[in-house]
């Protein structure tokens, strides 16, 4: 019997849609062949491939234990919950969702408190004054605690707070709050500031691998076809395709588009009838055109392109020199 290759995926909240849209636009289509409510899925066309659907949180930790091979979650949790992050697990790709910074915030009323610095005079002088240290409500203890540490606050205590941390300090349960703030609306309205040099973290989605995973031959298999599928989608959206045909092109006149346009000729330069494909980054499109144009091209086309297969794989790269090290 063969193991199945794991991916887990969020199965709820922000993150979820995020993320099956980002399966589906790199051509791997998450399926729930028992229905909506299974937290089993499978990848079409992967027969080896098992989706598990799984909260945030539980993907950072089943990654941690090699429980699953991929995952998806948010930077925030992986740090948070992975003593020593960087040798457990491979974070591959971000993947531009999912943002959010992880922060140090104090009541707006605290006018003299801009940064850490004012806050470790603060604790201090408050340990003083109440012979109690000042309370920090959080679920982030760990990135709390070594955040603090490194900007030698050490005159406070932890309040493991399991939601609505926003609300501590008004209700009286800690002085401040470490918590995660992506547009800043949750703090306003609870009078609460992030200081000048309190982001701790600032996260997003990411696309990870897991060491301790059953890195089998047929695993490392499974993981560079998904990779690759990843990989030349991700090479597609950060170019277009420019054609046109023009006799006068040549070496010169394509390492100028190159140094002007960051533009590459993937098949190399002019066919014999002055044929020419271009990728050109989004942004400097119109000036490409122009620049052929003034050249001797009548005519370019500019097309999106859905997926360029490389037979580079820098994802499954960063894969294999993770798992050898
Ligand atoms: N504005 C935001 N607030 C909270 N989380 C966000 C935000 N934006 C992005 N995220 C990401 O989503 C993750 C939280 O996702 P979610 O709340 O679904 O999971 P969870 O906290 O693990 O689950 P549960 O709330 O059931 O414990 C965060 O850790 C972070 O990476
Ligand atoms: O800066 P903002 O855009 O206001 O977003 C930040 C808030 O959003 C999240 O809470 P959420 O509503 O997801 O509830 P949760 O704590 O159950 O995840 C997070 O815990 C913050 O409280
Ligand atoms: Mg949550």
């Amino acid at each position: 019997m063969t193991v199945p290759f794991v991916l887990a995926v969020p199965s709820k909240g922000r993150l979820q849609e995020n993320t099956e849209a980002f399966f589906t636009r790199a051509g791997l289509a998450l399926a729930k062949p028992r229905g909506a409510r299974d937290y089993r899925g499978t990848l079409t066309g992967l027969d080896n491939v098992e989706i598990a659907y799984l909260s945030a949180s539980e993907i950072a930790s089943q990654l941690a234990r090699g429980m699953v091979h991929l995952g998806v979650t948010g930077e925030d949790l992986l740090r948070e919950s992975i003593p020593d992050a960087d040798k457990r697990v491979l974070l591959i790709d971000s993947l531009g969702f999912g943002s959010a910074n992880v922060v140090v915030a104090v009541p707006q009323a605290w006018i003299d408190v801009r940064t850490m610095a004012d806050l470790d005079d603060v604790t201090t002088g408050f340990r003083a004054q109440h012979n109690r240290r000042m309370r920090v409500a959080t679920k982030y203890i760990n990135l709390t605690r070594n955040f603090f540490a490194a900007h030698g606050v050490v005159d406070y205590r932890i309040v493991e707070s399991a939601g609505a941390t926003e609300g501590a300090p008004a209700v009286g349960t800690a002085e401040m709050i470490v918590d995660i703030t992506t547009t800043g609306a949750t703090l306003a309205a609870n009078g609460l500031k992030v200081l000048d040099d309190g982001v701790i973290l600032r996260s997003q989605a990411n696309l990870v691998a897991s060491r301790d995973a059953d890195w089998s031959a047929e695993a490392r298999e499974t993981a560079r076809v998904i990779l690759d599928h990843i990989a030349a989608r991700a090479r597609a959206s950060q170019y277009r395709e420019v054609r046109t045909r023009f006799t006068g092109c040549n070496e010169a006149l394509l390492n100028e588009a190159h140094n002007r346009f960051g533009v590459v000729a993937p098949f190399g330069g002019p066919t014999s009838s002055g044929m020419l494909t271009l990728h050109c980054p989004p942004m400097h499109l119109y000036a490409l055109g122009s620049f052929l144009r003034e050249h001797g091209a009548d005519t370019v086309s500019i097309a999106s392109l859905d997926y360029v297969l490389d037979r580079e794989n820098p994802l499954f790269a960063r894969l294999e020199t993770f798992l050898r090290q």
